[in-house]
């Protein structure tokens, strides 16, 4: 259901909802293949702890390994390695595949989000998720294997150490639980640590962007320069170094006082038997069997962190998954669809939108808007800036739902069920459009491509510096008016039957400029396309079939469609 303009479309602070919802979901594939690493640990696990029992057995009776004892041995030595292998490699191909579907997930949400809740998320909080993030967990993938059978080999070695002698390993369980205690709350700790020093890290991407993006008008600007690298930069770079090393030295205390707590754990066991009698081989199976446990408690230990480090960043993952939860209906993303044909009008009925206020700010509401556009017209968006233009094409472009109201193409209201398809009526080149080198989607329209490209190519006077080659342009390196005239091509390559130019001309000299008005628009007009032009080029508002004029996201003037005078040549 449409909402009244005005209706705030911003993001709740705070995490999105359904996190958790998404973690499992993310998970969830993957179960098969984590219960088969867990049965295979548990395999490698419960053979390294028979392995231990034997060696132990050997040590305390006569005549040493032999017969079936022998054969015993390397069987459970043959299953020790098998498990393991098989774990690892299960969990392994787990977190391999783990990382790829996230990947290809949150490349298809982000294709299939609509625009607004884009524009919502900013890039500096996009591109640390989608890299860094991922990458973690990837990384994490590699320890927890190894996390994980040791973790099997423990409790083996516990279940075994418990029938060896119920009253020491009531001792090792005080040892136990206080080291595991010790451990959680470091856990606890860290992951606050690691949370404070990604919220950090999201900062710095953003002046990381300012510094490269932004890299002109610092050099132009010392004051700038210097509050960019020693005021946000360096302040952010040692928070973040800071906070990790507290976040990491809190395991690495943790760490040390468990091996301290084991080494006392053993004394006070060797105590014990000096105390009370008890068979050598459960005293001896005991230490055995303990300071093996060594490595891998030490293993679990080492991988803790980064596990830590992978929980939030899995957080984060979840997070931006969720705030992109609800895709665009009827979105399709792997067909490239049929092309969409207009026969005669585009129509917005009564329609409406509204951004959320900025802070201290006022809402900007656009409409309600009633306008009809009608092939083979060439109108013109003309306004103050701020006035609402932009707002007012994304929402003809179907870039935007209206809140209220609704869009028309020949009659026909667009729908959810539509939108995706009606949005193929348009070429766009956008104020700050984005110049995609590959002409592949133009391929396949008939005729050689660099024979179609060239008469562009020269008409647009680039043809000494770009041409058409294995289906994309040779060079985008150009001019920003060069890149723009490549734009074009890509506009008359598409031969779609709207185009949309969102103030194309700002960058071209005044030559082109004129020719831009005079000529290249009346003939794309005159072929029949509806040709609209969002423009602050007064100068040849003259030339358009009509002129809108935006004021406070209103039409002032120019809604009622005219009957458009025939010219011989725009330019006469
Ligand atoms: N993504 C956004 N989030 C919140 N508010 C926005 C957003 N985009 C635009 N606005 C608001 O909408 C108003 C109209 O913006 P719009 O881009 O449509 O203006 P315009 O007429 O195209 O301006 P210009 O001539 O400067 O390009 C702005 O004043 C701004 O407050």
């Amino acid at each position: 259901m449409n909402t009244a303009p005005g209706t705030p479309a911003g993001d709740p602070p705070g995490p999105a909802p359904g996190k958790a919802g998404e973690v499992s979901g993310l998970l969830k594939p993957f179960l098969p293949w984590l219960a088969f690493s867990a049965v295979t640990g548990v395999a490698a696990g419960a053979a390294t702890v028979a392995l231990l029992g034997t060696i132990n057995a050997v040590l305390n009776r006569p005549g040493g390994m032999a017969g079936g004892l022998l054969l015993t041995f390397v069987a459970l030595c043959a299953v020790a390695l098998v498990g393991r292998a098989a774990s690892s490699m299960s969990t392994n191909l787990v977190g391999q595949r783990l990382v790829a579907q996230v990947r290809k997930s949150l490349a298809r949400k982000i294709l299939a989000a609509p625009i607004d809740a884009l524009e919502r998320y900013r890039t500096h909080r996009l591109m640390p998720v989608l890299t860094g993030d991922v990458d973690m967990i990837s990384d994490a993938a590699f320890v927890l294997s190894s996390a994980l059978i040791a973790l099997a080999i423990t409790l083996g070695c516990l279940g075994y150490l418990a029938w060896l002698s119920p009253a020491l390993f009531g001792l090792l369980l005080l040892a136990l639980v206080v080291g595991v205690g010790v451990q959680t709350w470091a856990q606890a700790r860290g992951i606050k640590g690691f949370h404070k020093a990604r919220d950090a890290e999201e900062q710095l991407h953003k002046a990381y962007r300012a510094i490269s993006d932004g890299a002109k008008e610092l050099r132009m600007h010392r004051a700038r320069r210097a509050g960019m690298y020693g005021g946000q930069i360096e302040g952010t770079v040692d928070r973040i170094r800071e906070i990790n090393w507290r976040a990491i030295n809190t395991y690495v205390l943790a760490t040390a006082f468990g091996s301290a707590l084991f080494f006392l754990l053993i004394a006070l066991i060797l105590g014990w038997a000096a105390l009370r009698t008890m068979p050598p081989s459960v005293l001896s199976g005991f230490v055995l069997v303990l300071l093996f446990l060594k490595g891998p408690l030490d293993q679990i230990a080492a991988a803790v962190p980064g596990i830590g480090r992978a929980r939030v960043a899995f957080q984060r993952i979840a997070d931006m998954s969720a705030r992109f939860a609800t895709p665009e209906p009827f979105l399709d993303l792997d067909q490239p669809g049929e092309p969409a044909a207009l026969a005669d009008a585009i129509e917005l009925r009564g329609v409406g939108y509204g951004f959320p206020a900025p802070d201290g700010g006022e809402a900007f509401v656009l409409g309600p808007v009633d306008l009809t556009l009608r092939r083979g017209e060439m109108v013109f968006v003309v306004g103050d800036n701020g006035s609402g233009k932009t707002t007012l094409v994304k929402l003809l472009l179907g870039l935007y739902a209206p809140q209220q109201g609704q869009v028309l193409a020949d009659g026909r209201p667009v729908t959810d069920q539509t939108r995706d398809h009606y949005r193929q009526l348009y070429t766009t080149v956008f104020s700050d459009f984005y110049l995609f080198e590959d002409l592949a989607a133009e391929a396949g329209q008939g005729g050689s491509l660099p024979e179609r490209a060239l008469p562009y190519l020269q008409r647009l006077e680039i043809a000494h510096k770009v041409s058409v080659k294995d289906g994309a342009f040779s060079t985008v390196d150009l001019s920003t008016g060069q890149r723009k005239r490549l734009a074009l091509v890509h506009a008359y390559l598409e031969g779609r039957p709207v185009l949309v130019f969102d103030e194309w001309a700002a960058d071209q000299d005044p030559t082109f400029r004129h020719l831009f008005y005079t000529e290249l628009l009346p003939e794309l007009r005159d072929k029949g396309h509806l040709v609209i032009v969002v423009s602050h080029d007064d100068r040849y508002f003259h030339l358009a079939d009509r002129v809108i004029r935006m004021d406070h996201g209103r039409i002032v003037e120019g809604a009622a469609p005219v009957a458009r005078p025939r010219r011989e040549t725009a330019a006469a």
